[in-house]
């Protein structure tokens, strides 16, 4: 059993269930669940035994057909996502989706510029995250009106599956026991259905200049189990919403909440926002004025600029490691009895890891609560050379490990370096007077600031007036 000093369960147990509440312990009644927090205990099983623990386990609360769930479907649906949306040549190609984001994202936040009580800027921010995801889901820049649809309808999902979580375990109990939260399920459903599938449509009739997520679901064929009659099947149009929304559900929240602890670090520590500001300045110049509303931005810093520019990568990983969106991964399940270190997993069980913890482990982050993105420059010609999937040693693991690694995490890593570049060259951000930057956490399903970043912002080059 995994139960001894290398992690003591019941310890752990405790300190969860203060912060979680009792819901932590319920699946733990069921089914038995270990919480790994050990670095080279997580590198064994989800590296060396990866393929043990790479399903999820039949408890989550999985309510259609998506990329989380079991067997021979999310490896079909997981590789199509990988290859052919996340791979960095069509990545790339959505270049112009970003720059379109940064111009409304800039073009909203440039009406706060003279406020002296400062913004609050979480909506902004989900909100560019959210529209870079459905840009590249359905192709196109859709309008304002429609994002917000979709959002709306993504939101009522969360708010209603948040619900579930506990019966997910008894489908058919919890069908009876929820029976309101049950409609409420159905009609949400219906929602989703008749917001997003007409998108899908009309996506799937146009003449295409670029491939997006939509686009590569129609090609998909399910194994023969999917399929009543025993042949392969294509997804049907209920499905394919599914997928978008789970996209949308899986890249939208943690991407934003990491943006929102580094913006938030950033502001807190000036000496690192004025350092990063000058390596920026140093690749690409300095910025020029912003255009008036509405009118596109003239120059961006790309995604070749990026490239260049270590200490903004640093800043970014640090804030993935001192503010990790999520303190666990999502389970994984053990698909054999395995021994690991001596230990013995048995078939059946759950895992999780304990990443957050792992990122501010003393034994191998010095200071680790400071938040000092140098620590992640080499000494040679300060290089950024990190071992984000944990393949020869794991030291912090925001994305996961193994064969479940996000399949989005370079997509977040450029999202997040692309946006925090642009938004340091062209504001200068400070802290409202008589404020300062709190970086307490709440943490919910993912870990949050508890009270969201108010800044100042005002313009680097400011518009002649003439
Ligand atoms: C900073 C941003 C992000 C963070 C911190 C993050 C983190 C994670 C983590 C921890 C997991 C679970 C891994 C595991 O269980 O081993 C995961 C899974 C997943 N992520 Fe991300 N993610 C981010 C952004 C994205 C983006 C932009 C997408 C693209 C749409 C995405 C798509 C997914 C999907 C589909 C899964 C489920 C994979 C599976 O079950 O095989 N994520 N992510």
């Amino acid at each position: 059993m995994l139960t001894n000093s290398v992690f003591d369960l019941e310890p752990i147990l405790v300190r969860l269930k203060a912060k979680y509440g009792p819901f932590i312990t319920l699946p733990i009644v069921f089914n038995p669940s270990f919480f790994v927090g050990c670095h080279s205990l997580a590198h064994e099983i989800l590296i060396q035994n990866g393929a043990l623990c790479s399903d999820r386990p039949k408890t989550l609360p999985v309510l259609h057909i998506s990329t989380s769930p079991y067997g021979p479907t999310w490896r079909i649906l997981r590789r199509n996502l990988a290859s052919e949306i996340m791979n960095p040549y069509r990545i790339k190609s959505y270049s112009w989706a970003r720059k379109w984001v940064l111009c409304n994202l800039t073009d909203k936040l440039q009406e706060h510029v003279a406020s002296e009580d400062g913004i609050k800027v979480i909506d902004y921010f989900h909100h560019a995250m959210f529209s870079l995801l459905v840009s590249m889901c359905f192709g196109n820049k859709l309008d304002e009106g429609c994002i917000k649809e979709i959002a709306k309808v993504q939101a009522d999902m969360q708010n209603v599956i948040g619900r579930f979580r506990m019966l997910a375990m008894f489908p058919r109990l919890g069908k009876i026991l929820l029976r309101k939260s049950w409609k409420e399920f159905e009609r949400v459903s219906k929602n989703k259905e008749q917001v997003f599938i007409p998108i899908i449509k009309s996506r799937i009739e146009s003449a295409k200049q670029n491939v997006a997520y939509v686009d590569t679901l129609v090609n998909i064929q399910l194994p023969q189990e999917e399929a009543r009659n025993g042949d392969s099947r294509k997804l049907t149009y209920k499905e394919m919403a599914d997928m978008c929304s789970e996209f949308f559900n899986a890249g939208t929240e943690t991407a934003t909440i990491a943006l929102h602890w580094i913006m938030a670090n950033l502001v807190k520590y000036p000496h690192i926002q004025s350092k990063l500001y000058d390596e920026i300045i140093t690749v690409v110049g300095s910025p020029p004025s912003l255009p008036r509303k509405g009118v596109e931005l003239e120059s961006v810093i790309n995604e070749d600029n990026i490239q260049k520019m270590s200490y903004l990568k640093a800043v970014v990983l640090e804030g993935l490691r001192r503010h990790s969106p999520s303190h666990f991964l999502l389970p994984h399940s053990v698909t054999k009895e395995a021994e690991v270190q001596g230990y013995t997993i048995p078939q059946g069980a759950t895992i999780n890891f304990l990443v957050a913890e792992m990122g501010l482990d003393p034994k191998v982050w010095d200071d680790p609560m400071e938040f000092k993105p140098e620590r992640f420059l080499s000494t040679y010609g300060s290089k950024v050379v990190f071992d984000i999937k944990g393949n020869k040693e794991i030291k912090m693991i925001p994305f996961g490990a193994g064969r479940r690694i996000c399949p989005g995490y370079e997509l977040a890593l450029l999202h997040l370096e692309y946006l925090v570049a642009n938004l340091i060259w062209y504001f200068h951000w400070t802290t409202p007077h008589g404020r300062h930057v709190d970086l307490s956490e709440k943490t919910e399903f993912f870990a949050t600031m508890k009270n969201p970043l108010i800044t100042c912002i005002s313009l680097r080059n400011q518009r002649k007036t003439t």
